[in-house]
């Protein structure tokens, strides 16, 4: 497995209009195949606007981000969406629609005009949602779904979509414990089958079972980054995150594993 990165963010910084401060400020990082890439760090760090940049909803102050070399910035936006599959933090529909019917628009990049009506699309619609778990409530409308459910439902429509690449924008937010399992255990799956996986959590314990690298950002600027046994280090997570921790490891797996104390600030 080829080590150079499929999706690559080279010095990226980004700048809000009206923001005092650069929420990227020269971020770089690799995204390369047959391994998972997770992006934590406290909130407001940074780590949404890397995908947002990647997306092109944000504008790039410097840098650049590259797919296999190419600038994904002069990219038409189907051919992008075509190898790289994105879940967004959060997504609102304008109008509900049924869940197959939803899933099935992960296939339209790859459709000739904007429709989803060939039978490899159907059953890669299917099997995503079997994947995902969600085959029990295909028929039902996203307006009625559980906010877990929901999200499953958007993963569902990322693999739908398929492609080279998978970025997952705190994918696990409303899962329950069992669904949270299932969703690392599909980033881990897809990256042993060769994909390239972003994913960005806060779920920095199951990151370090499941992830082979790790980018530790604060306040838009990379603090740490390497394999989890580097990046799980008490004093720069406690100094980062401004919180009493410690890290452990865990006892069924030997991962290393962050205990906060109590006695923080507040
Ligand atoms: N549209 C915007 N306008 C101005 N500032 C913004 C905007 N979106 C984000 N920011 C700021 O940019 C910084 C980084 O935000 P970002 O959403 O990337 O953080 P994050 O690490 O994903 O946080 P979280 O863990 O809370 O999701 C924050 O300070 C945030 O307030």
């Amino acid at each position: 497995m080829s080590d150079a990165p499929l999706l690559a963010f080279y010095g990226v910084s980004v700048r809000y209009p009206r923001a005092r401060a650069r929420a990227l400020d020269g971020v770089s990082l690799g995204v390369p195949r047959g391994r998972v890439t997770a992006v934590v760090g406290p909130n407001g760090s940074g780590k949404s606007s890397l995908v947002r940049a990647l997306l092109g909803r944000v504008p790039l102050e410097a840098g650049d981000i590259r797919l296999e070399g190419a600038s994904v910035r002069t990219m038409d936006p189907r051919a992008l969406a075509r190898r790289v599959a994105v879940v967004t933090q959060r997504e609102e529909l304008a109008f509900p629609l049924r869940v197959r019917e939803y899933v099935a628009l992960g296939r339209l990049p790859h459709g000739t005009r904007w429709s989803v009506s060939g039978a490899a699309d159907a059953e890669a619609a299917a099997r995503a949602m079997e994947i995902a778990g969600v085959g029990d409530f295909a028929d039902r409308p996203t307006d009625e779904l559980s906010g877990g459910e929901w999200q499953r439902v958007r993963v569902a429509r990322a693999l739908a979509q398929g492609g080279e690449a998978l970025v997952l924008d705190e994918p696990t937010t409303f899962l329950d414990v069992a669904h949270e399992m299932a969703l690392f255990e599909i980033a881990d799956g897809l990256a042993r089958d060769g994909r390239a996986v972003l994913l960005v959590s806060h779920q920095l314990n199951l990151v370090a079972r499941f992830a082979q690298h790790m980018v530790l950002l604060h306040a838009g600027r990379v603090a740490a980054s390497g394999a989890p046994a580097d990046v799980m280090d008490g004093p720069t997570l406690e100094r980062v995150y401004d919180w009493p921790l410690v890290v452990t490891r865990d006892p069924a797996t030997a991962a290393p594993a962050l205990v906060p104390l109590r006695g923080g600030r507040r």
